[in-house]
């Protein structure tokens, strides 16, 4: 397509035109997620413009704290934590945030407070920016019934009572992948019209694939059924081949390739990290909920990972999600092992 017929293009499915598209649907709609997302798409475009920049701007390298995690803070953890929380306590539509960056959860001030309750991880794998590697945002978000109302109880909820979640990848381009409960949808952040745009409708995750992601270098600490799940990877005893190893070390882009490509991610339990070491409200609930929203599964080795009730906002989990039947293998190792207990 020449430059000019490109110019007028304006027929292109924004993730606005999206979102409002799926308003229409639900005649109660005041436009209020509409509004809460077109700020988090706001702070995705700041963040994905940080990290792009972030060699020349000096925003590679440590803060110089660490976060409630113990972890040391990158200036762009800080960064993006700042961008995210202004800009969702500026959409006017939420009323608790909880960050991975943040001891406390943030209780939004009641004149500016709206009902949405948005989880966070503002920037994940953060041990690749020095390098230019994959990394990215997650979300989740609840919804209460009185904003007047709100406790820490209203985001210590199952993950299955997420309205929506998503997360946005800034690798070789910005993709934003989000599910409001209705199936997954992918958008492209086209650079010269500053739009994410609907490049993968309806995301589906192969039923089976040919891929794991493990962090192998945990493998003399993990527990049996992980074990025996990796070595079945990588000498099938069925006849079918080998599975290949894929590992970036930034949730986002492992989940974000599991996703299109199929196969599993894991991040087992394992003796040094009996809870495992993904954090659930931001990271493994998010992930979850996309994975059960494109046909796959998601598991923590004892329960369906949407079914846990946190009870603490930074509580770990250990966690097995992808392609349907990757998922389905792990499973019956757990309950054989229960059995042969
Ligand atoms: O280095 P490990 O132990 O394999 O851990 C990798 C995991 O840790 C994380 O980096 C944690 O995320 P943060 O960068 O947000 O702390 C995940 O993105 C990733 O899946
Ligand atoms: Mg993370
Ligand atoms: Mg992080």
């Amino acid at each position: 397509m020449d430059h000019a017929a490109d110019a007028l293009r304006t027929d292109l499915m924004t993730i606005t035109r999206h979102v409002l598209n799926e308003q229409t649907k639900h005649a109660e709609s005041r436009g209020d997620f509409t509004i809460l997302l077109s700020h988090i798409v706001l702070g995705c475009k700041f963040v994905c413009s940080a990290v792009n920049k972030a060699g020349l701007a000096k925003l590679i390298g440590l803060a110089g704290e660490t976060n409630v995690q113990g972890e040391e803070q990158k200036k762009l953890d800080v960064l993006s934590n700042e961008v995210f929380v202004k800009a969702l306590i500026s959409s006017g539509r939420t009323c608790i945030l909880v960050s991975e960056e943040d001891e406390e959860a943030t209780f939004v001030d009641p004149a500016l407070r709206g009902k949405y309750c948005v989880v966070f991880d503002p920037l994940d794998g953060s041990s690749n920016i020095d390098c230019g590697v994959s990394i990215g945002t997650i979300f989740g978000i609840y919804m209460v019934k009185d904003k007047n109302e709100v406790t820490i109880n209203n985001v210590l909820q199952p993950g299955k009572n997420m309205l929506a979640a998503g997360y946005c990848m800034y690798g070789s381009s910005c993709t934003l992948v989000l599910s409001s409960g209705n199936g997954v949808n992918g958008f492209t952040l086209d650079p010269s019209l500053g739009e994410f745009i609907l490049t993968h409708p309806n995301i589906k995750i192969p039923k089976k694939g040919k891929i794991y992601s493990v962090n192998e270098g945990n493998a003399k600490n993990w527990d049996g059924p992980t074990a025996k799940f990796v070595e079945k990877c990588k000498f099938p005893k069925d006849g079918s081949s080998p599975k290949s190893l894929r590992y970036i070390g930034s949730m986002v882009a492992d989940v974000h390739r599991t996703l299109l490509y199929g196969g599993i991610f894991l991040y087992p339990a394992d003796k040094k990290s009996p809870t495992g070491k993904l954090r659930v409200l931001y990271e493994v609930f998010p992930m979850s909920f996309l994975m059960e929203q494109a046909g796959g599964q998601a598991f923590t080795g004892t329960q369906r990972a949407l079914d846990l009730v946190p009870t603490k906002i930074h509580q770990r989990s250990p966690i097995f999600l992808g392609s349907y039947d990757d998922v389905e293998e792990i499973k019956s190792l757990y309950a054989a092992e229960e059995c042969n207990a």
